[in-house]
Formats: structure tokens, C-alpha cells, sequence
């Protein structure tokens, strides 16, 4: 600020932007009671108010006016050789003051509580707006006259006085700064108040005036409120808002009174000769304040110097001289020299003090990265609290996160593009027909649904069903995940449901989704041991409270997909909330062939359609959606890298194979004794699959090490989708799958320990046989709970628990020995088609028709309906003898025997460290 100070161009720059900015400035000529306004922007408003542009005569004397403050005898007493470079002590040429000025003050009423300026003051602040004006265009230089005018004809308050006082004489800190501040924006405030009170009481006499026959009739009227609103009363505002024109507009309100009383130049330097004979000598000399060790400062006795040099600016208070000085101890033996000199007695020697003192400047840049951070901080907060109305908490933490799309924009999906769950599009149309004519139901007094569960394994398709609710209804859409409500911080969660719902009740009709809602919507603990759930379980309740919330003709449907619906608290579930639970499985034949149909309208195909949509419909069970979407984009990508003009059914295979195998591991290389038992084991499993009855009929088999650790497989199909299995096709599935293990024993020496994995299967398969499916005669029709968690306290006896395992052991063992009669008949076979496998690597069904001949059983269902009929005649050992047509009849499953053991398209893995 001390550069600035010294600065008068630079201030006189700046206070004309900032000026000017206050004259055009709408928030400011609106609102004349906010704090910090200038005196002279208030002078401006009172002019127009209430009275007439001056005639042009007034401006020309005027202007000859502003002419003569801005003369060089313009400036304060004292100070005239600091623009004339006379000596400090010569007097110059005091201007007397201005005969109106002085009687203007005369003749204006006080206002309460204000005190006069003496002349000395008017004086100063002559000078001091003098330098203001200096550049200032004319127009702003009228205003500011009119704002001295005002400061002389009101006077100002006495502790605004005393602060300036002070200031003066001890100097300018920042308490004084924002004293003066405060003081000088009441001062305006006041002012402008007066103002309006003036502005308002008139009204008659001014309407009356109004009618001059300058103005007659309306048109002068229209003509007076075009000319700028002059009349119109302030608007009743009185908030403070600190904004930047006011902020800025109080700190030059400020300074401006700062600089009031301070002259621009309060302080010269002297040399120590000019100090010595000028001062010194004469016994001038009050006290000596070392500043810095760089600089002496000299207070003088200012009576004695004013009796003595009336005209000085050293009687002037606050004025002082000042030298510098290259060190403090051979200043001090100056000084005791020249004290010596004149005989000074000690006790009257002159006292010297030492100070350290900071510039302005220096204390600005020390403060200025706090100032930095507290203002940004403060923006941040505005911005963070402003957004949702001060919800949201800092930094917008607390702000949902949920994406809105708009169905004119994002989401076109519709239920066409949703295949294959045509009960669950059912019941959530009518959340649809509710959001586009919800009279139909009030009108009967019918209650909507809140909301519905979609619940079902991954990819099954529930984010597009609940975007195809919105894409049908034509409703805002609100899509969200449980997790994103959870953050590390305690109530962002809670915070961001209210925004969320706060935001959809804006937005009606609409629907929000919550996807993966087992993220928050777990059952809440009995106990909480710790409270670690807290968060969550607030975010829950919260959820709970906004669903309650909702009025029945609010339209706003909650939607939510999960993969554990089994975990969902019960609250959730009631009625009111979720009302509705929708389980999507995965897609049976039919619905895969329909989801097959929506996606495979995106790529080129070439072939019949019908067919190719059958076939890999029933090469794909337990195909999710997602994973056909995924099978054909995979399918479109190799026909790509073959430079294929058409997507064709090759590709689908080698797409399907990719899904469910993984990727081919080329690098891996076994060695020829490894690849051959390979090859055997899986022989052996393709043989029992080709001539076990209820085995699932074989489709490819492979040495082609894949994925991660498979270093063979054989593929089966289910015939169709398998819900419940018999007894004897449980038998066979067990039987071919000890078949790999079987082979090893029947061609080698030795077995290796790649048949653990089907070791595994046989074993729970036979464990569920005896423990659930009531397969066994000793166990009976019991059903024990295989609970992992519960490892030490069994459901059983000691005694049960022996025969559960003998029970597990027979039946493994009658599947082995089913399989080991059929390989060593067949041993033959499994020969050829181990052979072949070793030189192909891969074997089609048709290479298996044309190894053993046609399969023994009719194929029924899709499968012969889309495997059935290729390869006939082409096996030159089998020939073609069809299988019997009596099928024996099925024994009954049991009564849980629900689909425990999907029917797998893959039975046989090895495990690749198994072989080492
Ligand atoms: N029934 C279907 N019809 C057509 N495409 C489907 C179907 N189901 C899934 N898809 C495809 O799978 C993709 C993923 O489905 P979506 O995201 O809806 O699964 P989700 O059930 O929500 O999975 P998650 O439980 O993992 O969230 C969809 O974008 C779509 O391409």
C-alpha cells in the first residue's frame, strides 16, 4: 500500500476504473444500502434525483472550477516544495481557502452525531481529491466535488474524526484500516438513506414540479422516466452482500479517507548536515527512532518548529524527516559527537529508540497466501453449499451421483430390445401405464406401486429392462449404483439418497434405478458389534424414509436390480416400497433364441437366419444376455480378422468356444508323452459320452490347452434345458465323468492327477444324491443343509454321518464301474478317436460320426432339430444303425430336486498343474 501511496498517477488510474465501474454498475444503483458505497457514487444518485442536469453555463463554470483546484496552489500547506523542489523550510505559497467552500459550510445544517472539519481538514481533503481527480474524466470529477461538497456541508462523525486522528498520528494498522473501512461505509450508508428518505418525502412537491411546461402532460412524464429511473424510489434492499465491485468499492473508501488526512508526502529526507545545522542545532530535535538499522527517523518539537517556521510541513502532525545511515554505532558516536559539541547535558540528550518495521507491501505478501486460501475456501464453500441448496455438504460430497438421462436424448431403448423375459415385461409395463396415464388407477382408487425389485444373476438384463421402462414410459430416468452412496465419509450417504429423491420429486414423472442395491440394502444387523455398519445402515434408512416419503400421486417409480435379493432387508421388501419382486433368470432356448434375433440384427449375416438363430441358441445354455451380446460381438470380431464378408456360423462356433473355454493358450507346449494321455483321458470321456443312453450328447472335443489351466475338454450339450435330472442320468453323468481317469488306467502303466476336478463333481454329485435328493435308500428322504460356515456342528449324527459317506462311496463306486465295463468294451474305440484327436487336436461331431458311426440313442429335441441331421453317412466305421426308439422310463426326481447341478456345457478340464 506505501506504493501506492507514493503513487499518486497509479491511484488516480485505478480510482477511474473503479469509478467508472461504480457508475455503470446495475447492483450498485440498485442497491444504495449495501455497505461499502462511495460517498461520491451516492452525490451522483442525489443529483439525479432531485434536480435538473445543470444548464451549460453551470458546467463551463464548473469546469473552470475543476481548472483551478488542479492548480499546483491547489495542494496542502507546507507540502508546495515537494511539487517545486523548494527547501522544507520555506514556506511557499498557501493557497487561502475558497470563499464558497468555506461559507457553503457555514450555511448547511450538521447532521446528528457529525462534527465540522476544521479548515485544515477541508484543506487536506481538497488536496486529496484534487489528486484523485488528477486523469479522472470530467464527467466523475463533477461527482467527486459533490462528494466533498457533502464531507464539508455534513461534517462527519467524531469517531471516524478520531480514527483519522489516530491514524495520523500513529500510523495506519490493519484494526485501523478496517475501522476506517466500517466507519466510512456507515458514513455512506447514512447518506444514502437520507437519500431515499429524500427521494420518497417529495413526492408530491417533485410530481408537482414535474409539471413545468418543459414537461407537460404524460409525454413528459414518459420522457422524465426514460431519462434513467432517476425517480423511482431505491428498492427496498438492505442485505449485505459482499460481492467484488462492493468489496473493492470499500477498500478505496477507505484508503480515500486514509489518505485524507495523511498527506501524500509525509516525510522528506535530509542529510546529516541538513539534520545537524537545521535541526540539531537549534534544539529542534524531540526523539531519534532507528528503523531497521537502516534508517533514523526525526520527530521534532512541533510547537517550537511551527512558532519558529510557521509555513513547515514539519508542523504539520504526522510529518517527519528521515536519513539513512550505514551503521547504528557509528551513527550513535555521530550523534554523542555532535550532542558533545553543543555542551547537551546528558540528561537532556536527545532519546533514541530502535524499531523493526515492514513495509506494507512485505506484510501484504506475507498474508497474502492465507487471504489466498481463505477466499478460495470461501468460493468453494459458496459453491458446495449453493448447489442443493446447502445439502449437498463441502465440496458437493453429499450430492447425488445418479445420472440422469433424458428420454429424448440417452434412452432409447424399448421393450423390443428386450428379449426372452416376457413375464417380467409384463408386470413392470404397469409401472409404464401408470406413468403414462396414472388416472386410469386413481380414478379407481387404485394404489401404484413404489417400486419393484429386479433380482436375478449378473447380465440377465435388469439395467435394460429398467431402462426400457423409462424408454417406453418417456420419463426422466435416474440411474444409479448402491455402492456409490457409500463413501468414506459419515452422512454422505444418507445425504446423497435425500438428493437423489429430492431431485426425482423435481423431475416427475420419472424413475430411478438403483442398481446393485445389496450394496446398502443388506439386512441390518441384529447387533452391531462395533457400529461398523452404521453409514450403510443409515443410507438404508434413509432409502426407507424417502419411500415412505412419496405420496401415492407422486409419480416417481423406484426401481432396483440385485444378484442376492436373498440379503435384502425385509423393510425393503414390504409392501409400500418395493412391492413388487421381479426375478429375471437367465433365458431358457426360446428366450435366447429371441435375444440372439435383437443382437444379431446388429452385424451382417448371410446365412438362414432361422437356423443359425437355433443353432447357437441351443450351443449356448445357461447363456446370460450378456454373454450373448458378448458371443456376438466375439463372432463379428474374428469374422473381421478373417477378412469375412458376413459373419458365418464358423465364427459364432469359435466365438461360443471363446466365451466358455477362454482364450487358446498357443505358447503352452506339452510334451508328446504328456499330449497322449491327454488325449486318452479325453477319449475316454467322449466314448462314454457317445454311448451312455442318458449321457448329454457329445459336440466337440479338444487337446487344445485353454483358458486358464484346461489342457483339454470335451463339450456336451444338454439336451435342452435341463431343470430336473432322473437317477440314470445322474449315473451316466458320473460314470462318463470318472470315463477320463478310466481311460489313463486302461492305456498306461500309471494314472496321472489330472482327473481331480472330476473327482470333485462325481463327489458332490453323489453328496447330493444321498444328503438332498433323497437318492439313497439308508439316508432316506432327508435334506441336510451343506453348509460351509457350519464345518463343526454338523445336522448329523456321528452315525448318519458314516453312512452319508459309505452312501457317497457306493454310489461313486457303482458310477466307476459302470464306466470302466463300457471302456474296456470299448476300448478299441477309444483308441481311434484318441488317435485321431492326437493328430487333429480338435474333433467336430461329425468326426465322431465318422470315427464310430451314429450314436446308438435318437437325438431329441433342438438338438436333432439343428445337430441331428449333419454328418449321416459320413462315418465309415459306425455305419448307420439308429439307437433303440424305447426309451425306458425315467425314474422320478426328487422332490427338491431343483436345478442343483446345471447341466454343464463343459464336463471336463484338466487341471494344468495336475499334469506336472
Ligand atoms: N434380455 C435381453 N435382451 C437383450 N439384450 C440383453 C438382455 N439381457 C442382457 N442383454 C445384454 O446384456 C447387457 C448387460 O445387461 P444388463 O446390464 O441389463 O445386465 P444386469 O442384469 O443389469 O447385470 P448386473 O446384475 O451385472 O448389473 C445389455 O446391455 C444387453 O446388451
Amino acid at each position: 500500500m506505501s506504493t501506492l501511496l507514493r503513487r499518486p498517477q497509479t491511484l488516480a488510474r485505478s480510482s477511474r476504473q473503479l469509478l467508472h465501474a461504480a457508475s455503470l454498475s446495475r447492483t450498485l444503483a440498485a442497491r444504495p444500502a449495501s455497505l461499502p458505497r462511495p460517498l461520491y457514487a451516492t452525490a451522483r444518485r442525489r443529483q439525479y434525483a432531485t434536480q435538473p442536469e445543470k444548464p451549460d453555463g453551470e458546467q463551463d463554470a464548473a469546469k473552470k472550477e475543476d481548472k483551478v483546484d488542479r492548480s499546483p496552489g491547489g495542494v496542502a500547506k507546507g507540502t508546495e516544495h515537494l511539487y517545486s523542489n523548494q527547501s522544507p523550510m520555506s514556506s511557499g505559497n498557501p493557497q487561502p481557502p475558497k470563499k464558497d467552500q468555506v461559507e457553503g459550510s457555514k450555511d448547511d445544517e450538521l447532521q446528528p452525531g457529525h462534527v465540522r472539519l476544521t479548515q485544515a481538514e477541508q484543506d487536506s481533503l481538497n488536496n486529496m481529491f484534487n489528486l484523485v481527480k488528477k486523469g479522472m474524466p470530467k464527467s466523475m470529477t463533477k461527482d467527486l466535488d459533490k462528494a466533498l461538497e457533502q464531507i464539508k456541508r455534513e461534517g462527519m462523525s467524531q469517531e471516524l474524526r478520531d480514527t483519522i486522528k489516530e491514524t495520523q498520528e500513529e500510523g495506519m494498522s490493519p484494526a485501523r484500516a478496517a475501522k476506517l473501512w466500517r466507519l466510512t461505509s456507515q458514513m455512506a450508508r447514512q447518506h444514502a438513506e437520507r437519500a431515499i428518505d429524500g427521494d420518497a418525502k417529495p413526492s408530491e412537491s417533485g410530481q408537482a414540479k414535474q409539471k413545468t411546461p418543459e414537461e407537460p402532460g404524460p409525454e413528459g412524464q414518459q420522457k422524465k422516466e426514460k431519462k434513467g429511473q432517476a425517480n423511482e424510489p431505491f428498492p427496498n434492499v438492505t442485505e449485505f452482500k459482499l460481492d467484488w465491485p462492493n468489496l473493492l468499492m470499500g477498500l478505496l473508501g477507505t484508503y480515500l479517507f486514509y489518505r485524507f488526512f495523511m498527506p501524500s508526502e509525509n516525510s522528506r529526507e535530509i542529510t546529516w548536515q541538513e539534520f545537524r545545522n537545521t535541526f540539531l542545532d537549534k534544539g529542534l530535535v524531540e526523539k531519534l527512532v532507528v528503523i531497521n538499522r537502516s534508517k533514523v527517523k526525526v520527530y521534532l518539537h512541533r510547537e517550537s518548529v511551527a512558532s519558529m517556521y510557521p509555513e513547515s510541513p514539519a508542523s504539520q502532525p504526522g510529518f517527519y524527516y528521515y536519513f539513512s545511515i550505514g551503521s547504528v554505532e557509528a551513527f550513535e558516536r555521530r550523534v554523542e559527537e555532535a550532542q558533545n559539541e553543543l555542551d547537551i547535558p546528558s540528561s537532556e540528550r536527545i532519546p533514541m529508540s530502535y524499531h523493526e518495521e515492514g513495509s506494507y507491501a512485505n506484510t501484504l505478501i506475507a498474508l497474502a497466501p492465507t487471504i489466498l486460501m481463505a477466499v478460495g475456501g470461501y468460493f468453494l464453500l459458496r459453491r458446495a453449499m449453493g448447489s442443493s441448496g446447502g445439502q449437498s455438504g463441502v465440496f458437493g460430497m453429499g450430492r447425488s451421483r445418479a445420472k440422469k438421462f433424458n428420454h429424448e436424448t440417452d434412452i432409447k431403448v424399448k421393450f423390443a430390445d428386450v428379449a426372452g423375459m416376457d413375464e417380467a415385461k409384463v408386470e413392470i409395463m404397469e409401472f409404464v401405464s401408470f406413468l403414462k396415464e396414472p388416472g386410469i388407477y386413481q380414478k379407481l382408487g387404485a394404489k401404484i406401486p413404489r417400486g419393484a425389485i429386479l433380482s436375478g444373476p449378473p447380465g440377465t438384463g435388469k439395467t435394460l429392462l429398467a431402462k426400457a421402462t423409462a424408454g417406453e414410459s418417456g420419463v426422466p430416468f435416474f440411474s444409479v449404483s448402491g455402492s456409490e452412496f457409500v463413501e468414506m465419509f459419515v452422512g454422505v450417504g444418507p445425504s446423497r439418497v435425500r438428493d437423489l429423491f429430492a431431485n426425482a420429486r423435481k423431475n416427475t414423472p420419472c424413475i430411478i434405478f438403483i442398481d446393485e442395491i445389496d450394496a446398502i440394502g443388506k439386512a441390518r444387523a441384529k447387533q452391531s458389534f462395533g457400529g461398523g455398519n452404521d453409514e450403510r445402515e443409515s443410507t438404508l434408512n434413509q432409502i426407507l424414509t424417502e419411500m415412505d416419503g412419496f405420496n401415492t400421486t407422486e409419480q416417481v417409480v423406484v426401481l432396483a436390480g440385485t444378484n442376492r435379493p436373498d440379503v435384502l432387508d425385509k423393510a425393503l421388501m414390504r409392501p409400500g416400497r418395493f412391492d413388487r419382486h421381479i426375478s429375471i433368470d437367465p433365458p431358457t432356448m426360446d428366450g435366447r433364441k429371441q435375444i440372439f434375433d435383437v443382437h444379431l440384427k446388429k452385424i451382417v449375416i448371410k446365412e438362414d437366419l432361422e437356423h443359425l438363430k437355433g443353432r447357437v441358441a441351443a450351443l449356448t445354455p445357461g447363456f446370460s444376455g450378456a454373454d450373448i451380446a458378448n458371443c456376438v460381438n466375439e463372432a463379428a470380431l474374428i469374422a473381421a480378422r478373417h477378412n469375412a464378408e458376413s459373419v458365418t456360423m464358423q465364427h459364432f462356433e469359435q466365438a461360443i468356444e471363446r466365451v466358455i473355454g477362454g482364450l487358446e493358450k498357443k505358447s503352452l507346449v506339452l510334451s508328446p508323452e504328456e499330449k497322449k494321455v491327454v488325449a486318452y483321458h479325453e477319449a475316454g470321456h467322449a466314448i462314454c459320452g457317445w454311448y451312455f443312453k442318458y449321457a448329454d450328447p457329445l459336440l466337440k472335443v479338444s487337446i487344445i490347452p485353454r483358458g486358464s489351466g484346461a489342457l483339454g475338454y470335451a463339450q456336451y450339450l444338454p439336451n435342452g434345458d435341463t431343470y430336473l435330472m432322473n437317477v440314470r442320468q445322474l449315473m451316466d453323468r458320473m460314470a462318463m465323468t470318472l470315463g477320463g481317469r478310466v481311460s489313463e488306467e486302461l492305456h498306461f502303466d500309471t494314472v496321472t492327477s489330472g482327473a481331480s476336478d472330476d473327482f470333485n463333481k462325481v463327489t458332490r454329485m453323489a453328496t447330493a444324491m444321498v444328503t438332498k435328493w433323497g437318492m439313497s435308500q439308508k439316508i432316506g428322504y432327508l435334506h441336510y443343509e451343506d453348509d460351509q460356515q457350519q464345518q463343526l456342528h454338523k445336522p448329523f449324527s456321528e452315525e448318519t454321518a458314516k453312512t452319508i459317506d459309505s452312501e457317497v462311496r457306493r454310489i461313486v463306486d457303482e458310477a466307476y464301474k459302470q464306466c470302466h465295463d463300457l471302456l474296456t468294451e470299448k476300448k478299441k474305440e477309444v483308441g481311434i478317436v484318441a488317435e485321431e484327436l492326437l493328430s487333429k487336436e480338435v474333433l467336430s461331431r461329425d468326426d465322431m460320426i465318422r470315427l464310430l458311426g451314429h450314436r446308438p440313442f435318437e437325438e431329441k429335441g433342438d438338438f436333432s432339430k439343428y445337430f441331428g441331421g449333419r454328418g449321416d453317412r459320413e462315418g465309415p466305421l459306425g455305419g448307420t444303425t439308429p439307437g433303440p426308439t424305447d426309451v425306458p422310463p425315467t425314474t422320478l426326481p426328487p422332490p427338491l430336486g431343483g436345478p442343483e447341478e446345471p447341466a454343464p456345457t463343459i464336463f471336463k478340464e484338466e487341471g494344468k498343474d495336475a499334469w506336472k
